[in-house]
């Protein structure tokens, strides 16, 4: 059973061709003052078309985040408060999105998630990845109440963002069944109706793979409804435990051990190759395939980290998070099964 708990969806969630100048549209008319939390390049793509698009009916403050470390995120949220601002928007990567959902928690304001890359699953959902908590995994901060993705701006953003996010979602094919294992072996509460929505993000992906990798619009605007119900998937849970199960273990164990070395979608993909030849899923062929198509790393040369690490980081994944059952059970995998582990994935 899992204690009682309040799930609070996206209200407004616009997917479509040049669809940022509707930023005023959703925003309620109370909000008069606004934060705009961007990027150095993001706020030239998109950032200073929302600026516009409010002003000058509201008044508009923008802050870049050259970081998502949580002393930037707690500077800027200090400012937001002194400035009594109402909504917070993040336009940009993961960086400012996850900078401004902290922002927009600790000010109390509402946030618009402003996406101008694809390449996680945050874009939606209520927790945010912040360098410095003492953690490696995301905390839980506050949902979007609304979403502008503009597939225009979006499908412009480099190919290796783009696949990044097919590569967390992919990532569901193995969180989904820790999740149902924890629940099995832990008696773990399990929701059905959350595990399927994340389920179905990956099999939609994998389904669509070639016009993803294509980089068409049509592509990109599949990979981002996918990323949002992935969100959702998390927002129904209440946890990240849908989207995230050792594969994310593995990814996190490699920022440690590996830091800065590759994006977190492509850490992804290559421990859900390994974690579904883990669960004994003989589906880890058909996916590795797919994921070398549609160029993702599926191997330790590909995705640049040293055979050596990616041992360590399989031999530390399951300390992460100890509270979060997975196929690395409690002890986790010797040197000598990490080994064996990625030799027969053909990891390394
Ligand atoms: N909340 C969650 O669930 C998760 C959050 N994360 C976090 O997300 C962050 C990574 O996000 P990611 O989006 O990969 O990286 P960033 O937000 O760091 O963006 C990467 C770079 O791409 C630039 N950029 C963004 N959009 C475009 C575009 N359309 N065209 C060209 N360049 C663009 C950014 O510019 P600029 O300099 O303007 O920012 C930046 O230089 C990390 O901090 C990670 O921890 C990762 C996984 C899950
Ligand atoms: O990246 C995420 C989901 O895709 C968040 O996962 P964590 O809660 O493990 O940080
Ligand atoms: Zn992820």
């Amino acid at each position: 059973m899992q204690s009682v708990h309040e799930i609070t969806l996206p209200l407004k969630v616009i997917v479509g061709h040049g669809v940022i100048d509707k930023v005023s549209e959703i925003i309620p008319p109370s909000a008069r003052k606004v934060g705009i939390i961007t990027g150095e390049l993001t706020y030239e793509l998109s950032g200073r078309r929302v600026e516009e698009a409010l002003a000058p009916e509201r008044k508009v403050v923008v802050w870049k985040a050259p970081n998502a470390i949580v002393d930037t995120a707690k500077e800027i949220a200090r400012k937001a408060r002194e400035e009594r601002v109402e909504a917070v928007i993040g336009v940009g990567g993961g960086k400012a999105i996850d900078v401004a959902k902290y922002v927009a928690k600790e000010s109390g304001s509402l946030m618009i998630s402003i996406p101008t890359t694809p390449s996680h699953d945050g874009i939606a959902s209520p927790f945010a990845s912040l360098k410095g908590t003492g953690r490696p995994t995301s905390i839980y901060t506050k949902t979007p109440y609304g979403v502008i993705a503009d597939v225009e701006v979006i499908a412009k953003a480099p190919r290796r963002l783009i696949m990044a996010g097919f590569g967390d979602l992919v990532g569901k094919l193995v969180a989904v069944k820790d999740w149902a294992l924890a629940h099995r072996l832990r008696g773990e509460y399990y929701g059905e109706y959350a595990a399927q929505l994340a389920l179905m993000s990956a099999k939609h992906v994998l389904k669509y793979h070639e016009l993803i990798a294509s980089g068409s619009v049509e592509g990109v605007r599949i990979l981002v409804e996918a990323l949002v119900s992935s969100g959702v998937a998390m927002c129904i849970a209440g946890s990240s435990r849908p989207a995230s199960g050792s594969e994310h273990l593995f990814s996190h164990a490699l920022d440690i051990v590996a830091p800065g070395r590759a994006l977190h979608g492509e850490q992804i993909a290559l421990g859900t190759i390994m974690m579904l030849y883990l669960h004994g899923d003989s589906s880890w062929r058909r996916v590795r395939r797919i994921l070398k198509k549609v160029g993702l790393p599926t191997n330790a040369y590909e995705i640049g980290i040293e055979p050596e690490k990616i041992i360590e980081a399989l031999t530390i994944a399951h300390t992460i998070r100890p509270e979060r059952y997975t196929i690395l059970g409690e002890k986790g995998l010797t040197r000598e099964a990490a080994y064996r582990l990625a030799k027969e994935t053909g990891v390394i």
